[in-house]
């Protein structure tokens, strides 16, 4: 056995560089978890570790493996060893008791949604507390303040709450800027549950990724991976870090303070597959985990020169950590902003070649201009900067001013403002300068949307589509700091257009009722859209589109300075989208009778004609029998004729009623910028 080369800090420092490897759709998930369990069990019983550090480590790695009973919808062997584990250290708590036995049921259970985790960072060793569902029991590590009833099901959720509001928190929170989160209210409800279920399938959206990621990151912040050993501790207060000695517990375990002055960085992730694990390593016995632990356990020195190598070729700002030099370790630092972050991605405002050469004078070195540039995003979180980029939308595909039907005073207006002076902003100076944001409004289903995304296609410029989510969030305070992100990185990355759809629920009328980060952000906006945030000289266009014009904010609404009515399509629009939707389908229409179509559809949207023709369309497949439905080859479907669009009149109707209609008209006629 090995146990003489492993000790507190080497075991320690590669269960930190491990944390977040427990993913669960990860393969050698169990076999990393069984890693730890065994190094744990080595270091334990080699007096490397306390019962305090034990039961912080086994907390976090019944949190990993409640992740794989969770995806594998049962218990593995995992479980037995480290609830043996559990039971080597229950004398941190007099009065600990186990709440489950490796035979309980429960554990069978598929638990969604996840059990909800509370750790208490108190001194003295907690282990935390385990909240499964509502159905299931508590399971208890010990540690004060855990209930002894274990029926008693509100407990963990008080407890929650009590930890979330405790002064610890607040002070972890306040140093980690998020002073004024609200996950009292959220933690159990939304964010542990849904976090836990889409972690699994993964985010979909931005806006998802966005919600998840921060939770995500600060519960593994708050969580016990944060600590430092010991032995570090002296060159940790010699870096003059802001560690606040007295609050720190006294058991060997120091929490770093999240976002802190002299933040303790965590390791990143090694993305590289684990390394010695297959899948035979999966095999439980004894005999294999020992053979698994000495041949590839690797110690805390080998992994941080790994990673000092991939990170640092020269190694000259940070030693490497080894048995001699153990004090030398130095906490990485934190960047914020600046080149490292986003120069990797880094786009000239100037996209034309021929006009690159002029940009970067000649002889001046590239990365003078990059980084001046990048000073803009300096005070801007990498984080937010990532989120927005993610918003930029791949303007690869292809829709033309031809694929939208009529709106013809509109289609010149936005070719003025928006496609010309991007393409020859030499001419497009002075009063000529294009305005800075328009809006779009007008009944619902007439193609705002689609003008957005044929500007997105058309204009050669980098374009956002932002939505209200996309900038909001339950982080409060991260919304205006995501609205000064966005237009920072626009200007990194002029021209650009930034098309914010449903405008009414982002900028809508400022009240004494709502909230007050809904009523920063509007602030924030309108400060970057009118005054400080967006130069002169930049060339960041906002475009807003919404069917609720009356909502806007009276400020918001001036410096949206055209605002384009975008009307239901008259007859010849009609026309046109007929004609164009039918070319896919074949048809035996008439051009009279194309023509007979778009005098019946008075009142129709765009969106309403477009669900016309696919009901339309649906008509020769109705008129196949049955009992044909499997044999028919798609050339014998007839061709859509005008019958079944008389059909279908009958079934789509108009969905924007007059009322609304006069709204809109009024509305334009007092603010619009129409003829
Ligand atoms: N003028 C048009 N030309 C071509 N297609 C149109 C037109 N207007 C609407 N459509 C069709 O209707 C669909 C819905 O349009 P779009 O999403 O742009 O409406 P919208 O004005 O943004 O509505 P909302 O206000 O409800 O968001 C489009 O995908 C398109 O197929
Ligand atoms: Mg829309």
């Amino acid at each position: 056995m090995e146990e003489s080369k492993i000790d507190d800090n080497d075991f320690l420092y590669s269960y930190q560089m491990n944390h977040f490897k427990e993913d669960p759709r990860d393969p050698f998930a169990t076999a990393n978890l069984k890693r730890k369990n065994i190094a744990l069990s080595l270091a334990y019983s080699n007096q490397s570790l306390d019962n305090a550090t034990s039961c912080h480590i086994l907390h976090d790695q019944l949190d990993s493996y409640f992740k794989l009973v969770d995806d594998r919808n049962g218990i593995n062997n995992f479980a037995k060893a480290t609830l043996d584990l559990v039971s080597n250290v229950k004398n941190v708590s007099k009065s600990w008791k186990s709440g489950l036995s490796i035979d309980d049921p429960r554990w069978k259970n598929p638990w969604k949604p996840m059990t909800g985790i509370c750790y208490n960072p108190t001194e003295s060793g907690h282990c935390g507390n385990f909240i499964p569902p509502e159905s299931a029991i508590p399971i208890f590590l010990g540690g004060r303040g855990t209930p002894r009833d274990k029926n008693e099901n509100k407990q963990p959720k008080r407890l929650v709450s009590e930890y979330f509001e405790s002064d610890q928190m607040k002070k972890s929170a306040a140093a980690a800027d998020l002073s004024s989160l609200s996950l009292k209210d959220n933690f159990q409800t939304k964010t542990k549950t849904s976090l836990y279920s889409q972690y699994h399938d993964g985010p979909s959206t931005s806006a998802e990724r966005m919600e998840i990621s921060v939770p995500l990151k600060r519960r593994h912040e708050l969580m016990s991976s944060n600590f430092v050993p010991k032995k570090n501790f002296s060159s940790y207060k010699e870096s003059k870090s802001g560690f606040d000695e007295e609050t720190e517990p006294k058991s060997g375990i120091y929490h770093r303070f999240p976002g802190g002055k002299g933040y303790y960085r965590k390791s990143k992730p090694l993305t590289a597959p684990l390394r010695g694990f297959s899948q035979e390593n999966e095999d439980d016995s004894d005999d294999a985990r020992r053979v698994t632990f000495e041949n590839h356990f690797k110690t805390a020195g080998q992994e941080l020169k790994i990673s000092n190598q991939k990170k640092q070729p020269d190694n000259s700002r940070r030693p490497v950590y080894d048995d001699n030099q153990r004090n030398q370790y130095q906490p990485t630092k934190k960047f914020l902003g600046g080149k490292r972050t986003v120069s990797s991605k880094f786009v000239p405002p100037v996209k034309n070649n021929s006009q690159e050469e002029d940009f970067y004078p000649r002889g001046s070195d590239v990365n003078d201009v990059e980084q001046e540039l990048d000073e803009r995003l300096k005070n801007i979180e990498p984080r937010m900067v990532e989120l927005i980029k993610n918003e930029i939308m791949d303007t690869g595909s292809s829709i033309s001013w031809d694929d939208i039907a009529g709106l013809q005073f509109a289609k010149t207006t936005i070719q003025e403002i928006v496609v010309w002076p991007m393409l020859r902003p030499d001419i497009f100076t002075g009063l000529r300068r294009p305005p800075k944001g328009i809006l779009l409004f007008g009944p619902p289903g007439t193609g705002k949307t689609l003008i957005g995304k044929c500007i997105a296609s058309q204009s050669k410029s980098t374009f956002f589509s932002i939505s209200a989510s996309s900038l909001t969030s339950k982080w409060i305070g991260d919304g205006e700091k995501m609205v000064r992100a966005l237009f920072a990185v626009a200007r990194c990355e002029q021209p650009a257009v930034v098309f914010i759809d449903e405008i009414d629920s982002l900028l809508s009328q400022r009240s004494d009722t709502e909230h007050e980060s809904s009523r920063r952000i509007k602030t924030e906006f309108l400060v970057q859209l009118d005054g400080a945030g967006t130069g002169e000289e930049d060339r960041i266009l906002v475009i807003g589109a919404t069917n609720r014009p009356q909502e806007l904010d009276e400020a918001a609404r001036r410096r949206l300075v055209k605002r384009l009515y975008i009307p239901l399509p008259d007859q010849e629009a009609r026309n046109q989208l007929v004609t164009n939707l039918m070319k896919l389908e074949r048809n035996s229409l008439t051009p009279e009778e194309v023509e007979k179509i778009s005098t019946l559809t008075d009142g129709y949207s765009g969106a309403d004609m477009k669900n016309l023709c696919q009901e339309a369309c649906l008509g020769p497949i109705r008129s196949i029998a049955s009992t044909d439905m499997f044999q028919i080859s798609a050339d014998e479907v007839r061709p859509v004729n005008i019958d079944d669009f008389m059909v279908a009149l009958k079934r789509v109707k108009s969905s924007v009623s007059d009322q609304d209609l006069e709204t809109y008209l009024k509305w334009d006629q007092q603010y619009g910028s129409g003829f």
